[in-house]
């Protein structure tokens, strides 16, 4: 169990009226990067709430290596874009789940948020609304929101939609920095590169496993050629 981060077994989740994930059973290995991959539909987004535990699950057992709370960075355009905050604010509310009784940020708090958000490239639009960022600007602040809560299991879903080639550059060197230290991550994509350079991927369809393995076994040689689902982001 210790290399695993979090073992499902015959897990069933879904929606009202929506049975989605039937009796899943996988693991996610510690310390390394999953992709989750398949079609449209076919359950990655309703697997990483089941790992964040914002969607309960109706049968089976997951059992996490740690009892920390995992940090979600959801899928942008479900995130409330409109919200009044700056990019700072939103940043800072990663250190929610670590202030003290008082509830008022530390000295640490506020350099953890100084760091994720230089870390992230945008440092410079702290003061600047949400509202006002582009697609690519505000997801990147989303991604630095996760990585201030310091968590010890990383899940995004679909963290690098809408950006630049340098964009999803800069994502795939945090992740894999944050992964050298010692933090599990998870991200459900559709780009056939970023799967290529996990150490495992998930392929579901139907709400099953279908493979699960590394890049090579799961995805081939020419992941994109393979699978045609998985569409070269622009
Ligand atoms: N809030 C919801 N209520 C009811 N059904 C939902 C809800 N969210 C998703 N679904 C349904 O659950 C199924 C799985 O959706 P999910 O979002 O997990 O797929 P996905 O693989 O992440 O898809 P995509 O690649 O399009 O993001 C779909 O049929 C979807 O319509």
């Amino acid at each position: 169990m210790s290399r695993q981060q979090v073992v499902l077994h015959e897990v069933s989740a879904g929606y009202a009226n929506r049975a989605v994930l039937r009796r899943l059973t996988l693991e996610i290995p510690a310390f390394t990067t999953t992709a989750v991959v398949g079609p449209n539909g076919s359950g990655k987004s309703t697997l990483l709430g089941v790992l964040a535990g914002v969607i309960p699950v109706t049968g089976g057992a997951v059992t996490h290596r740690t009892d920390r709370r995992p940090a979600f960075v959801v899928q942008r355009s479900k995130a409330a874009d409109t919200l009044p905050l700056t990019v700072r604010e939103a940043v800072a509310m990663g250190r929610w789940g670590h202030l003290g009784w008082r509830r008022r940020p530390s000295r640490d708090d506020r350099a953890v948020v100084d760091r994720c958000m230089d870390r992230l490239g945008v440092a410079a639009l702290a003061r600047r609304q949400l509202g006002e960022l582009s697609g690519g600007q505000r997801q990147r602040v989303l991604v630095a929101q996760g990585l201030a809560q310091e968590a010890d299991l990383l899940l995004l879903d679909e963290p690098t939609t809408g950006m630049d080639a340098t964009a999803r550059r800069l994502i795939a060197d945090v992740l894999a920095e944050v992964t050298a230290a010692g933090v599990t991550v998870v991200q459900a994509t559709h780009d056939p590169d970023t799967a290529a350079a996990a150490g495992h991927v998930l392929l579901l369809r139907d709400g099953a496993v279908c493979d699960a393995g590394t890049p090579e076994t799961v995805l081939g040689e020419r992941p994109a050629e393979r699978f045609p689902s998985l569409p070269r982001q622009a």
